[in-house]
């Protein structure tokens, strides 16, 4: 690769790029209200998180994105449809939904600061209750 002007910028053959997906993602631009936890955002519409739209790239994008999409797709819908099939969840007793803490721990990978305490109750299937 030969140099190039970005922006205004000199970009030098071997210069390491780090794209800042996690501003990218709360940009005002693009997403309304972006810090808000809200995830029906997506229900209606079209950006997926394939890598063809740039604003949302939870695995990357081109040549060097995640190989591993498909397997991590899989593994974390499987859990959450289990956790959700199998369980009920209710919030601690005195504690609102407007309680739960949303803010990220940095890091490589983004954790939670605060672990989500819930509590599970097991979900009653119409057919366990015929005897
Ligand atoms: C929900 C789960 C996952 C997320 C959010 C995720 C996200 C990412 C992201 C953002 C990248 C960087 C892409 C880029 O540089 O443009 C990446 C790269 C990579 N991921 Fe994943 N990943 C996940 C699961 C997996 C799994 C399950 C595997 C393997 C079994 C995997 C293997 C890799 C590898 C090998 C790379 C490096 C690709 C390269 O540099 O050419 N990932 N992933």
């Amino acid at each position: 690769m030969s140099q190039f002007k970005l922006f205004g910028y000199d970009v030098y053959p071997k210069t390491l790029l780090q794209v800042n997906v996690w501003a990218i993602g709360r940009d005002p631009n693009y997403w309304h209200n972006p810090e808000e936890f809200f995830p029906e955002r997506f229900a209606d519409g079209s950006i997926d998180f394939k890598g063809q739209h740039f604003e949302f790239l939870p695995f990357g994008a081109g040549r060097r994105t995640c190989p591993g999409i498909h397997m991590g797709i899989a593994m974390v819908e499987l859990t959450l449809a289990n956790l959700l099939c199998c369980f009920d969840w209710k919030l601690p007793d005195g504690m609102k939904e407007t309680d739960i803490d949303m803010d990220e721990e940095s890091g490589l990978t983004t954790h939670k600061k605060f672990p989500l305490k819930l509590i599970p109750v097991r979900y009653q299937w119409p057919s366990e209750n015929q005897t």
